[in-house]
This record gives C-alpha cells, structure tokens and sequence, in this order.
C-alpha cells in the first residue's frame, strides 16, 4: 500500500525532531502503523534551513497554502504555533479534506470548538497529542484509557519553563528573576517567556484537558490564570517548612452539581505527593477517576525529540484510522458531537482551596489572637501556624516577625473577605502573602 504523505507546515525545534524521528524509526513505525509515513513537503519560511534538515529528496516551499493545496498530501501537520496564520492554515487544511495533525495549544485553547467542528463536518480528525504536555501521552489517556471513570479533577505540573525555575529557586533560595536569567541561557525559557512565567502556556494545555475530562467546550477565556513572577524565595523556604513544595500546578475540578473549576497558580503540594518530587523541566499530570483512583503520568513536556514522539504518535492514528468511517473515530474531546455537557466553568470567587497565609506583623501581645478571630468570624479553620522568631524575620532586636499560616479548604471569596479585613489589621505591617494549597488525595 503507498505510504501516507505528510506536509510538514513549519520545521522548527518540533518539526525537525518529527522528520528526524520518523526517518530514524521508519521501519519500525511502519510495522506498527500498517502503512509506510513519509514527509514529501515541508512548507517553512526559512527555506534554506529547512532543506538542511530534510535535504534534497523533499520538496521544500515557503508558502504553506502549496502544501496544503497538494492533493497527494494525505496529513497536515501544523508545527508553526500562534493564534494567528496557524489558525487560517488548520481551517483550510481541513476544508480541503486532510487531516490534521497539530503541537499547538494556544491555537486549541482558544478557538478549538471552531476547529473541532470544522472537522467533524468535514469528517477529518485534528489529532492534538503534542499539545499537552509533550512527549506524555495524556490525552490518549484521558480520552481513551480512562474512558470507563468519571474524572474527578486533574492536576498538572504542564510548563517546563516554569518547574525549573520553582526547583532552582528552591534548592538554590535564589529568587525569581535571577533563575530566570540561567533558564533563558539554558534555553528553557523563550527569549519572551511571558506565556510561561503567566501561567498562560499551562492554562492553554489545563483548558485542554477540562474539556476532554468533562465534555464541557474549551473556555480559556474562564480559566483563572495566575503565574510565578511574584513568588518570593521565602515563601518556597516557608512551605517546606510546612512540609510542602511550591508547584505551578494546572488544575482542573469537578463540583457536582455546580460547574467545574478551571485554574492555574502556584500551590502548595505536600512533600510526600509524587509530584511535588518532579523537578527541573519536567512535567506530570495526576489525574483522579471514580473507579481508577488516581493516576499519575510524568515526562518530558517540551524538547524536540520529545514532543516530536506525540506528533508521530499522532500520524500512527491518523493512518491506522485514515480508512475508518469519520462516526466511528475517537471523538476529538472524548464526547460526541451533541452530548457535551453545559456544566459551566465556575468564578473564581466559588472555587475550594486550602490557603497559604503569610503576614508580617508587629511583633506584639494579642496579633495572633486577632489574627485566629478574624479568620474564624469567616468560617475558615486553621491547619498549622508557624510564628517565625523576629531576630530571624529583622535581625536581632526587631519588632516584626512573620506569622505563616495553613488553612483547611475555604470558598475564594470567604477568603478574600477575610484577607481584606486582616490587611486593614493595624498590627499586619505589609501586604499579606496568598498561595493556594492543594492535598492531592
Ligand atoms: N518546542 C517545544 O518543546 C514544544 C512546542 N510545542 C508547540 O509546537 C509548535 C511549534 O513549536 P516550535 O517547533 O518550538 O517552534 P519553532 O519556532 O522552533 O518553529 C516554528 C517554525 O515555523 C516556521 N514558520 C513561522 N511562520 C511560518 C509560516 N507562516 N509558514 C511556514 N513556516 C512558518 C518558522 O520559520 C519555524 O521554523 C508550537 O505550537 C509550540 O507551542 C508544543 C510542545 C513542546
Ligand atoms: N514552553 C513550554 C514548552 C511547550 O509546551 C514549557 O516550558 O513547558
Ligand atoms: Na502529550
């Protein structure tokens, strides 16, 4: 049988570990796929670094809409990443009846449904693994291996940037923005990291997952999205004091009867959790289903060899599928056209979380105690307190001391009722520190 053609529409870092992957792999991946895979056009704008990849055997264009109009080309894959030109490309790809193969999360996140039924009334698949967590096959397990459960919440450790600078920052106490400066030099961070420091990239891919774990339409425009940039080294030396590690964690909830919460920030995770271990770039979803328990998958998130294995992975299916009737293929959010769920994403303020509390407060009789009233008076129970010495907090003779506080689960907005009136505490001397806590049981 002739192998399936691929036009490669961007040869970047993931483009160039996908071509490279599947030549070294060819036989084998033929073997599994049933039928040979082969790039015959790879559209990059950078034409000269292109053929240097793929050298002269490939047709090499600038213009991805050559590749696109080829009625050899059985598969689009979609390696140039954006919201922008990307999006136009993946919509005539599947008006012209090629199925599409796609690393892009933001694309997804933000206009999938749009995507999503274009090609479920062209009868095309848009298959996404690389866009979640890279190389981890989390989607096909959500959508698939987990099918039977109801999937109670998700949470992931889904930006690699973001992992490495918490683990540097808390191994070496250095802050923020030094880390990020080595990050960049290492080549982790982008030369503007802003999607991963802001906890955009992780929303995009959180958005992803809530929607195939619940059947809701992508809404990333109801994620609340909160990144590291204002993370302090003390607060990451605090909570290991506490028995908790600082992750930027993707999190995904469902309340039943209520909605679904969708967020991403930085949280405390007990020590002891697995993935409160997982350390520099790399990444790991836990995910927790009603009859499975929980789950945890952990790898590399980013790299081009890599994410290039999800991609692949990806191309597998679309030929071992290629000949299947469009109603019988795996749905591309894991539910049926017509059986989406309308269960909302809920506001922030109904989201339920434990809370990391740190105040600098005036030395002085009597703060603890209108501290625990005031927090009490909100219905928000205290998990452990810690009252650091003040020679530790302002040298010796200080009269400020920090009070660090963990709380059991509360309402959003209790809480910012109560942190409101604790600022306005004449003894609390500086803005009070916030981090959500999460158990993970
Ligand atoms: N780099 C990584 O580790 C990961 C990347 N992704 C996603 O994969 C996608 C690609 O990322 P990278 O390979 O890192 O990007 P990259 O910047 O290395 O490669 C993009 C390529 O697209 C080309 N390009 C740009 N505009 C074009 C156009 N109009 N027509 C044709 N070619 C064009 C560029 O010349 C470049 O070679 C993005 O959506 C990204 O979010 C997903 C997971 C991991
Ligand atoms: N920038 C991302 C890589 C791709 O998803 C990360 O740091 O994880
Ligand atoms: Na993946």
């Amino acid at each position: 049988m002739k192998p399936i053609q691929v036009g490669l529409l961007g040869i970047g870092t993931v483009g160039s570990g996908t071509y490279n992957v599947l030549t070294r792999n060819q036989e084998e991946i033929q073997r599994r796929a049933g039928r040979g895979i082969e790039v015959t056009m790879v559209a990059d704008l950078d034409t000269e670094r292109a053929r240097q990849v793929v050298g002269p055997q490939v047709k090499v264009v600038a213009d991805a809409r050559e590749v696109i109009a080829n009625p050899d080309i059985d598969v689009v894959v979609e390696l140039i990443g954006g919201y922008g030109v990307a999006k136009t490309l993946v919509l005539e790809a599947i008006a012209a009846g090629k199925h599409v193969v796609t690393a892009n999360k933001a694309l997804l996140a933000v206009h999938g449904s749009e995507i999503f039924k274009a090609a479920d009334d062209k009868g095309v698949i848009v298959a996404f693994e690389a866009a979640v967590a890279g190389g981890i096959p989390i989607i096909k397990a959500l959508r698939e291996g987990l099918t039977a459960n109801r999937i109670q919440w998700i949470a992931g450790i889904i930006n690699g940037t973001t992992n490495f600078i918490l683990s540097e920052m808390r191994e070496r106490g250095l802050d923020f923005d030094v880390v990020l400066k080595e990050a960049q030099r290492l080549g982790y961070a982008e030369a503007d990291p802003t999607f991963d420091i802001e906890g955009v990239d992780a929303a995009h891919k959180a958005t992803l997952m809530s929607a195939i774990a619940f059947g809701i339409p992508v809404q990333f425009d109801k994620a609340y999205v909160e990144g590291i940039t204002k993370l302090a080294a003390t607060d990451i030396k605090y909570a290991e004091q506490l028995g908790y590690r600082i992750k930027l964690l993707g999190i995904t909830k469902r309340r039943e009867g209520e909605g679904v919460e969708l967020r991403v920030h930085p949280t405390l995770v007990p020590a002891k959790r697995l993935i409160a271990n997982v350390e520099g770039p790399m990444n790991a979803v836990v995910v927790n289903g009603d009859a499975v328990g929980t789950t945890l998958y952990y790898g590399k998130g980013a790299g081009s060899e890599p994410t290039a294995s999800a991609v692949i992975a990806d191309l597998v299916d679309v030929t071992r599928l290629a000949t299947s009737e469009a109603h019988h293929r795996v749905p591309h959010l894991a539910f049926r056209q017509g059986q989406m769920h309308d269960m909302g994403v809920l506001p922030m303020d109904d989201v339920v979380t434990g809370y990391y509390l740190r105040l600098r407060v005036a030395d002085e009789a009597g703060v603890l105690a209108r501290v625990a009233t005031t927090l009490a008076d909100a219905g928000i129970s205290v998990d452990a307190l810690l009252q650091r010495e003040a020679d530790e907090v302002g040298g010796e003779g200080s009269t400020q001391t920090d009070l660090i506080i963990l709380t059991h689960d509360a309402r959003e907005g209790a809480m910012n009722a109560a942190q409101a009136k604790l600022q306005a505490l004449p003894s609390v001397l500086a803005p009070i520190v916030r981090i959500r806590k999460e158990e993970l049981n």
